[in-house]
């Protein structure tokens, strides 16, 4: 058996005052994957970080990273990852290369060892190298801080909420890093609020909630445990009486010819619907579906969840 890249078990976090962060979180981070970790706000996601990143101490339970225990092969453990945290902390006043430089010096990593400038390539900051910190964009330190959690050539680099805040194109863009650094090898773990940053680009999710998981599989099984899919339906004539039908789980007027037509794909598929609707007297001019999202799944876990 290939051994985990992160391997969680019973985690279990109670902070004095007695707040209880994380209860009994179990589970694997596939080596070479991206790893999407989710959850509301409060969920227990910077617990977790902050346990394998040795700045918060676990109640019980184990973590190794890269086979490290944390607690038996601390040293090791922190070797083996790289965390970019979501504030952006890096001297202003020195230049890309050197604040590379300066954290392989941290790390302790030799001279002849250091690749700043292929970090910068890689990050595509190469011709930032010499200019101030100060005046890189936004997304542009963002990179940087990717480049100077990967100075030690860690094999797994956890990004908490690496695009909060950003932009869509500059979203993407860093997405694309992510990506590059994925096919050089490197395990990714993600935290996002986007669901649709999760679903773009993480092979395997887990969901968190009030410090449990809730679920985790990998993205495709998960978006086909969403059920609910909906038909957008573009009529012939105005709608006064909506047509109802056993297969309709709900129906939603979008403009008095268009509706939403929302079913479950466990009981009946798309053609019953629009068969439903022409029974109705209507005819159809146009027809498009919508999929269910991740959000869908989301929603349903966290709210199943907080119901049990
Ligand atoms: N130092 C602390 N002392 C006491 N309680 C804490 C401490 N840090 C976090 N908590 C509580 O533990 C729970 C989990 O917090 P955590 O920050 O791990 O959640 P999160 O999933 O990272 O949330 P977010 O997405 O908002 O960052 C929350 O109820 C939080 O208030």
């Amino acid at each position: 058996m290939t051994e985990a890249a992160i391997a969680i078990r019973d985690l279990c976090k109670t902070y004095a005052g007695g707040k209880r962060a994380l209860d009994g979180v179990t589970f694997d981070v596939p080596r070479g994957q991206v790893f999407g970790l989710l959850g509301p706000n409060g969920a227990g996601k910077s617990t977790l970080i902050n346990i394998l990143a040795g700045l918060v101490n676990k109640t019980s339970g184990s973590a190794s990273i890269w086979g490290f225990d944390i607690d038996e092969h601390p040293r090791n453990a922190k070797a083996s990852i790289g965390i970019v945290n979501q504030e952006i902390t890096f001297d202003p006043f020195f230049t890309p290369l050197e604040t590379l430089e300066n954290q392989a010096g941290f790390y302790g990593v030799p001279k002849a060892k250091r690749r700043s400038l292929d970090l910068l390539r890689a990050m595509g900051l190469e011709d930032k190298a010499n200019a101030y910190s100060r005046t890189l964009s936004g997304g542009m330190k963002r990179r940087l801080m990717v480049a100077k959690a990967m100075v030690h050539s860690p094999p797994v680099i956890v990004l908490d909420e690496p695009t909060a805040g950003v932009d869509i194109e500059l979203r993407r863009q860093l997405w694309d890093y992510v990506r590059g650094l994925n096919a050089r090898g490197v395990t990714v773990v993600l935290t996002t609020h986007y669901l649709q940053e999760a679903e773009e680009l993480c092979d395997r999710i887990a969901i968190i909630n009030h410090g449990r998981v809730v679920a985790n599989e990998p993205t495709r099984v998960l978006l086909g445990m969403a059920q609910e899919k909906q038909v957008v339906v573009t009529l012939d004539r105005d709608v006064t009486a909506p047509p109802q039908a056993r297969c309709f789980e709900k129906v939603e007027a979008i403009d008095p010819r268009t509706l939403a037509i929302t079913y479950r794909k466990d009981r009946t598929n798309a053609g019953e619907v629009l068969t439903a609707v022409s029974e109705g007297g209507f005819a159809i001019v146009d027809v498009t579906t919508r999929e269910a999202d991740l959000e869908d799944v989301f929603l349903n876990l966290t709210r199943a969840a907080a119901n049990g």
